[in-house]
């Protein structure tokens, strides 16, 4: 029942609706109690030969109100109670998710993204039908439960109502049992659906990869295991639930036994009548339900209680990196000024960068390159602050990066990752992801400085063709100019290239890099890539290896450099360059 403190916030905040359902439940549990007693009244009135066509009309007139009066107020409380657990279902959602959004990549990197899936759907489905018929179930068993045996003490016969307890502390045993049963049951049900999840999630998406190595039959083998488990853990899980109603069944059925055999020896002796011994068995009834609602209760309440654990879990797990107290708003412009000392990834000894020392005039374009592996990457990810600097800072305008709010930073900088995503949405849509209030004409102004205008307006519906794993395929050339037409709509302050240009062709990229130089004369670029031609231009280039600075300048002053890293590469590509187009020299060197 601890589950019910858990979500005490909740109900406290919902108290109107939940006291109020209550209230209402309560109350059609004390109503239903007057049936059983007139059908009593009818048979003893039979039986003494004293029913007159009045009290049938009385009696039935009653029982006809009290019919429509629990009609109207099962059908409020449950609006009420189940409205609120849905309302609740809605909030742990929205907060999972906020958090979802909120976490920073290592945290992904952890996290299946299946297991992830599964908390937002199953786990909250738990805790809704813990707030919801949890609470139902508990208020019902004890209300109607506690009114049904009062009832059957104090109007009947208290010794009576003794006997036909006798099995019940059985079925609190029994119900108590399987509840604990249940818990480790479901929770191993709960992991293998996780796992079947991360599983459909990885084949989905991987299908392609899958096919062109012809391990369809692999992939086929290993989801039916995985769904064999689920199966087996999901039985394993009914065979305990499918104990609890034969149980609880068979432990009111030997009431119902002892009640009919001890109260046919109190009719006998005079102490009750007939109509009473009639109306005993009718409550007796009406105490099955309260008794499998208890039974109910342990099941719901143990999945409920497993659930909520995982999900308070998940969002307990703290945001790796946040603003600071006080941290500046107003999104940073101006001047970039880096003394990294160092800046290790958690899960490694070895500094992914140190010493990376650099300045940045407003407006002025970098180049990062470097063998993979170098720290590329990781130097523009500070920027984004989805990798913290351990040592040292950088300052971007008037202040360092980490005095920022994330929110103020991803206002001056819009970063094209490598890994290009695009959803499932209009190009018009993934395009104005950033804005999506902007104009049709910016969409189309960021597109032709992307390159991708004329490829955009080739296809079927132009802008509105839907893309994404939904809409037609597009080429990696197409998805990374998409990719940067979405940064480039927002005009940022500071753009982040990283790696973007690696799909397009050589004079596809020379003519989005001459647009960038045109319209993005006064701020500030950043470039990562293993193509010299994109950085060629930068005012500064810094060469990594490591994660340390092996060259940096400018182009000219990196050519001078004899047996330069740069140098030779930047020959090699010519050259490379040279061959591709079968030794004709009449392209621009690049
Ligand atoms: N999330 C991470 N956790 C731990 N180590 C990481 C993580 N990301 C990158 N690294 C490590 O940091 C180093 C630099 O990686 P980074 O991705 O910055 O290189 P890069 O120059 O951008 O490479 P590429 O050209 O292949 O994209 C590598 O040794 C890499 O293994």
């Amino acid at each position: 029942m601890k589950v019910f403190l858990d979500l005490w916030w909740y109900f406290k905040k919902e108290r109107k609706q939940y006291g109020t359902g209550i209230f209402l439940l309560v109350l059609v549990s004390f109503l239903s109690l007057l049936p059983p007693y007139v059908v009593g009244v009818f048979v003893d009135h039979i039986l003494e030969e004293t029913l007159t066509q009045e009290i049938i009309w009385y009696w039935t007139g009653i029982l006809f109100i009290l019919a429509v009066l629990i009609y109207i107020l099962r059908f409020l409380w449950r609006l009420l109670i189940f409205g609120s657990a849905i309302r609740l279902a809605r909030l742990l959602r929205n907060r999972l998710y906020e958090h979802f959004t909120k976490m920073s990549s290592s945290f992904y990197n952890k996290r299946r993204t299946g297991d992830l899936m599964a908390h937002s759907t199953n786990d909250i489905r738990a805790i809704e039908q813990t707030a919801g018929v949890g609470v139902l179930t508990l208020v019902d068993s004890l209300t109607m439960g506690g009114f049904v045996i009062l009832t059957m003490a104090i109007t009947i016969s208290w010794e009576l109502t003794l006997i036909s307890l006798i099995p019940m502390p059985f079925m609190a045993l029994m119900t108590s049992y399987y509840g604990t049963l249940l818990h480790k049951r479901f929770g191993k049900a709960q992991e293998a659906f996780s796992s079947l999840n991360d599983k459909v999630q990885e084949s989905v998406s991987g299908v392609r990869i899958t096919k062109t190595f012809g391990h369809e039959n692999l992939e086929i083998e290993s989801f039916r295991d995985k769904s064999e488990d689920v199966v087996k853990k999901n039985i394993s899980v009914a065979k305990v639930d499918a104990l609890f109603d034969p149980t609880i069944s068979f432990i009111v059925g030997i009431s119902y036994f002892l009640s009919i055999y001890f109260g046919a020896q109190y009719v006998v002796a005079g102490t009750i009548t007939i109509g009473e011994l009639t109306s005993f068995t009718i409550y007796l009834g009406l105490l099955i339900w309260p008794m499998l609602a208890f039974g109910w209760l342990f099941n719901i309440v143990e999945r409920g209680r497993a659930s909520y654990g995982r999900v308070e879990k998940l969002l307990k797990e703290p945001q790796a990196i946040t603003d600071k107290d006080g941290a500046v708003s107003i999104p940073p412009e101006g001047d970039v000024k880096a003394h990294i000392q160092s800046v290790y990834y958690d899960n490694s000894q070895d500094p992914a960068l140190q010493n990376i020392l650099f300045s940045l005039k407003k407006g002025q374009t970098l180049g990062v390159v470097g063998k993979t592996g170098s720290g590329k990457t990781t130097l523009v990810k500070l920027f984004l602050r989805e990798v913290e600097i351990n040592r040292g800072e950088i300052l971007f305008g008037k202040h360092s990066l980490s005095e920022y709010t994330l929110d103020a930073l991803r206002k001056s900088i819009a970063y094209v990752p490598q890994d290009h995503f695009l959803f499932s949405a209009t190009i018009a849509d993934n395009i104005a992801f950033g804005d999506p209030d902007a104009s049709f004409s910016s969409l189309i102004k960021a597109s032709r400085l992307a390159s991708v205008h004329e490829d955009i307006i080739q296809l079927h519906k132009g802008y509105e063709t839907v893309v994404g794993e939904r809409g037609v395929t597009l080429s990696g050339g197409q998805k990374q100019r998409i990719s940067i037409a979405r940064a480039l709509l927002l005009d940022p302050e500071m753009l982040i290239l990283d790696d973007s240009l690696s799909a397009v062709d050589a004079q596809t990229e020379e003519n989005i890099l001459y647009a960038l130089r045109k319209e993005r004369r006064n701020k500030t670029t950043i470039i990562t890539a293993h193509r010299l031609s994109a950085i060629k231009h930068s005012d500064l280039i810094l060469v990594l290896d490591e994660g340390k600075i092996l060259e940096k300048g400018s182009h000219e002053d990196l050519m001078k450099q004899k047996n330069g890293w740069y140098k030779r590469m930047y020959e090699q590509q010519q050259l490379e360059s040279l061959v591709n187009r079968g030794g004709r020299q009449d392209e621009a060197p690049r």
